[in-house]
């Protein structure tokens, strides 16, 4: 089956004004071929969201990097589901490791959290990978289950669904994950889909890779066949970011 790639930048809680400006000069510079083929998902710190709105090219499209798991209300710092799909907002990542181990955020906040983003009309990019400690226990595999299962029991479509797995102990590292090593992860999250969801969902869902993505490194991770593209986090601040996007591209079209 084809699925259609999709490349997300997480900027995490970087960038000034004066950074933003520079960087939408090069995405919108950037020539990406094809984005028939190709889904391109920026997300800024929240306070940027509102200018990279009127300032992105609009075949870009734009993300929060968390929000809330109900309906907003008195929770203070907060951002809802209602405020970004008010915003045009539509893709929020949950569940992105430094959420879980910095701020505590358990498998089931953010099963909670992508249940309700979902419920609202969002699409979400559902984070999940292993520290190093549980990959040399030989735990990659139950972990990675383990937080998709969570999310598994409370949604009943994984239509607007994309998963990205990123290995914590490549991210931010330069530690990047060996072709196979993400492949064997990405065909096990498939797998578990197809015994516990249904094949059509397994086949179907977008499954990234994210975790020290470069422009040096991506061609060789994304010719994997269950790698559907990256959330590149460093990477994603500077004009190389550009290549990447196009850089896969060239292997699979
Ligand atoms: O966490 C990441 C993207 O969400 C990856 O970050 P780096 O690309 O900086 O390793």
């Amino acid at each position: 089956m084809s699925r259609k790639l999709i490349v997300g930048g997480n900027w995490k809680c970087n960038g000034t004004q004066d950074d933003v400006k520079r960087i939408v000069e090069f995405l919108n510079k950037a020539e990406v071929p094809c984005t028939n083929h190709i889904e391109v998902v920026i997300a800024p710190p929240a306070p940027f969201l509102p200018i990279l709105r009127s300032t992105l090219r609009s075949d870009f499209n734009l993300a929060a990097q968390n929000c809330w798991t109900g309906k907003g209300g008195a929770f203070t710092g907060e951002i809802s589901a209602e405020m970004l799909m008010n915003l045009n907002v539509p893709w929020v990542i949950l569940g992105h490791s430094e959420r879980r181990t910095l701020l505590g955020e358990s498998d089931e906040m953010v099963a909670e959290k992508v249940a309700y983003a979902l419920s609202q009309g969002m699409k979400v990019i559902l984070c999940c990978g292993e520290t190093l400690e549980q990959r040399e226990k030989n735990e990659t595999t139950m972990v990675v289950a383990r937080q998709i299962k969570a999310v598994a029991d409370k949604i009943q479509s994984w239509n607007n669904v994309v998963i990205a797995y990123e290995p914590i102990w490549a991210i931010g590292t330069g530690k990047v994950a060996t072709p196979q090593q993400a492949q064997e992860v990405h065909a096990n999250i498939r797998a578990w889909l197809s015994q516990n969801v249904g094949e059509a969902v397994a086949q179907a869902v977008r499954i990234q890779y994210g975790g020290s993505v470069t422009a040096a490194n991506c061609k060789e991770i994304g010719s994997q066949p269950d790698v559907d593209g990256f959330l590149v986090g460093g990477a994603s601040l500077k004009p190389e970011f550009a290549d990447i996007l196009n850089a896969r591209i060239s292997i699979r079209h």
